[in-house]
């Protein structure tokens, strides 16, 4: 069993959380690839032949984290179809903002208007992502247990 975890980040939270799904994967006998999506093309996402998982912060005005502004926009003007391709997203935010979780959130609407399937409903973050990445990660390896029959 593979799986691809993306993350957009600008001061790492989405990194981090990244690691953490590796490392639990790891356990769970997953082989995890951890992806920056500043450095990657949306092409990406058509090869691949296992589950992925998007953890992506919103910066200023609702907007992408800066180093991932071109894959979402890349994201948005693409015509790919990614059906039968099975995805989550994790969105960071802060709920103090007008726009919370707002990239995390148009980058889930734009995976499943390509045909993407989401295999768990995306999930937005606060500030006390940290505390609430635990609830997060029960029901995501559950679903994967469910789905893939991963071990939990
Ligand atoms: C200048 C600034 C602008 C932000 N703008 C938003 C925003 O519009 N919406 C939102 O939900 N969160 C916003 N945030 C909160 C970040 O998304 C949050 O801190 C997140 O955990 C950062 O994750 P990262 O380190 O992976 O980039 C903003 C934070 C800063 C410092």
């Amino acid at each position: 069993m593979k799986l691809t975890v993306f993350y957009g980040t600008e001061t790492g939270n989405a990194k981090g959380l990244a690691q953490k799904v590796a490392k639990k994967g790891e356990k769970n006998g997953v082989e995890v690839d951890i992806v920056d999506l500043a450095s990657s093309e949306v092409s990406v996402l058509e090869s691949i032949d296992h589950p992925f998982v998007v953890i992506i912060s919103t910066w200023d005005d609702g907007a992408p984290p800066p180093k991932c502004v071109p894959f979402c926009k890349a994201l948005a003007e693409t015509d790919l179809s990614l059906t039968g391709k099975q995805y989550t997203v994790l969105a960071l935010g802060d709920t103090e903002y007008p726009l919370f979780c707002e990239c995390g959130k148009q980058v889930d609407a734009r995976l499943s208007a390509l045909g993407a399937e989401a295999v768990m409903p995306r999930t937005d973050l606060g500030a006390d992502f940290m505390v609430s990445y635990i609830g997060w990660s029960k029901n995501f390896w559950k679903t994967m247990a469910k789905v893939y029959g991963v071990k939990k």
